[in-house]
């Protein structure tokens, strides 16, 4: 996927379908999973909020057999590189797993629509912890970029705001704002925590990433749902006594191992910000798409929402492509 300037872009296209794809169908899914009463007894999973944990086994095991097969097929790390030890992939895999438990708490203190709209701007905390610990360097031209894709998907979505907010028991907007704020921050320590990786040890494929930062996850997972309370145990009793539930979570997971496919083939080759890009765009595309195919009208603010999106999301291409003809004028 290195070649030419349009060979990238089409690549890029792929895995953005993939991803939107991955994660559209796996939503549905979830949806499915959490209203569904299963058989015999009509009775709903328990531990619903183990569900998107449960798929980084399955995310550990799809990527070491294709590493596996693709290393049977003559893949091997060039001579002199250095591997990436595994103690390296603990801390994203542990960022990765707090930080959106905590999401998951913050929404129990502000609606999903407010969480929706912070991490719009998930792109600022990628970008600030790129620069502290992965060293990057960022122009401020690419700075105003982000921060137009922000402000566009932020009018965007807040037309969303009233009509999806619910009542929640006991807000505690302080509390709901920082532990978005922290789930924010780790995932802007994630994501450059991976770059760095990518950077520092050059071999590391996308498959090396995914295998290894789900084996932590897939650990502490275990640990907690095996060692420290009986909720494995539980899981597993109801998930072999009720066989559909089983299939249901079985194309889960492996909609989400299709999806971190397309996740960490995007952060190997395209960085850290640009997956952040596809990613946060989504659930924007989602709607957008929606409305075109069901009929549905935008209102007047999420057209500005969408202008400004796109001019952001032009500006982005023009610098990356002025960024590579340097580099590639450069290496002549
Ligand atoms: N850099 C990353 N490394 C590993 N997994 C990631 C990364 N970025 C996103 N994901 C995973 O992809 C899925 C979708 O991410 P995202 O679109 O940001 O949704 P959300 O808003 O639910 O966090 C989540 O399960 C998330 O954990």
């Amino acid at each position: 996927m290195s070649g030419t300037g349009s060979g990238r872009f089409v690549g890029l296209l792929l895995c953005a379908a993939g991803i939107y794809t991955a994660y559209l169908y796996q939503g549905y899914l979830q949806e499915r999973i959490t209203t569904s009463k299963y058989e015999p007894g009509e009775v709903r999973l328990p531990h619903l909020g183990m569900l998107h944990g449960l798929q980084s086994f399955v995310c550990f095991f799809a990527a070491g057999l294709v590493n596996l097969f693709l290393s049977f097929g003559g893949r091997k790390a060039k001579r002199g590189q250095k591997s990436t030890p595994l103690l390296e992939y603990l801390k994203p895999a542990l960022t990765n797993t707090v930080g959106p438990a905590l999401g998951i708490l913050a929404l129990k203190n502000i609606p999903y629509s407010s969480q929706v709209l912070v991490k719009s701007c998930k792109l600022v905390p990628v970008m600030v912890m790129g620069t502290i610990f992965g060293k990057k360097r960022y122009s401020l031209k690419e700075y105003l970029c982000v921060a137009l894709i922000c402000v566009g998907l932020v009018v965007f979505s807040m037309k969303k705001s009233s009509a999806a907010n619910k009542k929640l028991m006991e807000p505690n907007l302080l509390l709901g704002y920082s532990l978005c704020m922290v789930n924010l921050a780790f995932d802007g320590f994630t994501n450059a925590y991976q770059d760095k990786i990518n950077s520092t040890y050059k071999s590391t494929s996308s498959l090396d990433m995914m295998c290894w930062m789900n084996f932590w996850t897939g650990s502490m997972l275990c640990a907690y749902m095996f060692g420290f309370s009986t909720v494995g145990m539980e899981l597993v009793s109801f998930l072999v006594s009720h066989p559909k539930s089983l299939l249901d979570v079985l194309a889960f997971c492996l909609c989400g191992a299709l999806g971190q496919l397309f996740i960490f083939l995007t952060i190997n080759k395209f960085g850290a910000l640009t997956l952040t890009l596809v990613t946060t765009t989504r659930k924007f595309f989602s709607i957008l798409i929606s409305s075109v195919f069901l009929g549905s009208t935008l209102v007047g603010q999420q057209w500005v929402g969408i202008g400004l999106l796109f001019a952001g999301l032009l500006w982005n291409m023009q610098i990356k492509n002025s960024k590579h003809s340097k580099v590639r004028s450069k290496a002549k």
